[in-house]
């Protein structure tokens, strides 16, 4: 069998971007209104710190009000809260987001549920999670890596999944779950799997779009995968790699990897995202096409297809 394809997330990202910031530009010189993203983050979380410098950053090359909180580890819970419920009342501000994971002393749902729904560019608010699970998804935010998933799908298969079955290996609310919603809006006959499920390898080897959201190093191997597989490794997993030698600390230098071992599926599958370059990029990019949404919608504008 041949080669997957290796589909091209930083390429998809980079489409997604010159949408947003063409779409900005036509909201602003239409309306004057410019689409303003708030990132909140707690602690000093050097993978979260990365993650929210790209999105501050990347918030303002699209032409948006770009703001950062940055909030010491001991924030109380109180005091982040104010935050939040600040910047649902600043007119100038159209998306929230909390940077999760949040330190162990503060409540991360309550916080969640804080954020205005609609300004919830995170799609993590229950009003949201329960428009898109009652199919409601020109109204929903949708969490932005299973919508990044979802795109580079139908970049491979087309919108409409009618026949095609969907294994997601993983049912954490942020992934697994609206990943399920969205498979089935598409009309995919969808299974969730996760670490309690009888012969996991079986069921995986039953799906024509694999979908893996475990969060443990390369754990999906061959005997997963269907020959003609789509597959999509929502995870970043960093990890020793003694092949690179040694950093000047005298510690192993790392490298990151997914939650399939990338070589083994790639020789079975049709199609398969790569990490780091697969899903990640697009979860960045699919938050700023929601927050341009967000302020397109308080426009009253139509925002641009994806
Ligand atoms: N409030 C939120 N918190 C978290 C989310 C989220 O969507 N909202 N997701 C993750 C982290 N995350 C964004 O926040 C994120 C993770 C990874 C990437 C990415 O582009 N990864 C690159 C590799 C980057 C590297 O070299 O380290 C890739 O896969 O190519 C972007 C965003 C948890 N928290």
């Amino acid at each position: 069998m041949a080669e997957a394809q290796r589909i091209d997330g930083k390429a998809a990202a980079a489409r997604i971007i010159e949408t947003v910031k063409a779409g900005t530009n036509a909201l602003t010189e239409k309306t004057g209104l410019v689409p303003g993203l708030a990132v909140v983050i707690v602690g000093e979380d050097p993978a979260s710190q990365v993650y929210v410098g790209s999105k501050a950053k990347m918030a303002s090359e699209c032409g948006f009000k770009s703001i950062k909180h940055e909030l010491p580890a001991e924030t109380s819970e109180e005091t982040l809260l104010k935050v939040v419920r600040d910047l649902n009342a600043d007119p100038q501000v159209h998306g929230i987001l909390v940077q999760l994971p949040l330190p162990k002393h503060i409540d991360e749902a309550k916080v969640v549920q804080t954020v205005d729904p609609d300004k919830d560019v995170d799609g993590f608010h229950l009003i949201n999670v329960g428009r898109l699970s009652t199919g409601d998804t020109a109204a929903a935010f949708v969490p932005c890596t299973p919508a990044g998933s979802m795109l580079l799908i139908r970049e491979v298969l087309g919108d409409d999944l009618s026949g095609k079955s969907a294994v997601i290996v993983g049912r954490s609310n942020i992934v697994g779950k609206p990943m399920a919603q969205l498979l089935l809006a598409a009309n995919a006959t969808v299974t969730i799997a996760h670490s309690r499920t009888k012969d996991l390898a079986a069921v995986c080897r039953g799906a024509d779009i694999l979908v893996a959201a475990v969060g443990r190093p390369e754990m999906l191997t061959a005997e997963y995968v269907k020959d003609g597989a789509v597959v999509v490794d929502v995870g970043i997993n960093r990890i020793e790699a003694a092949e690179k030698g040694l950093k000047e600390d005298g510690t192993p230098k790392t490298k990151l990897v997914g939650d399939v071992n990338y070589a083994e599926a790639a020789a079975k599958a049709a199609a398969i995202t790569p990490v780091p370059g697969g899903v990640g990029p697009m979860t960045i990019a699919m938050l700023m096409a929601n927050t341009l949404r967000s302020a397109c919608r308080s426009a009253g504008m139509e925002p641009p297809a994806l």
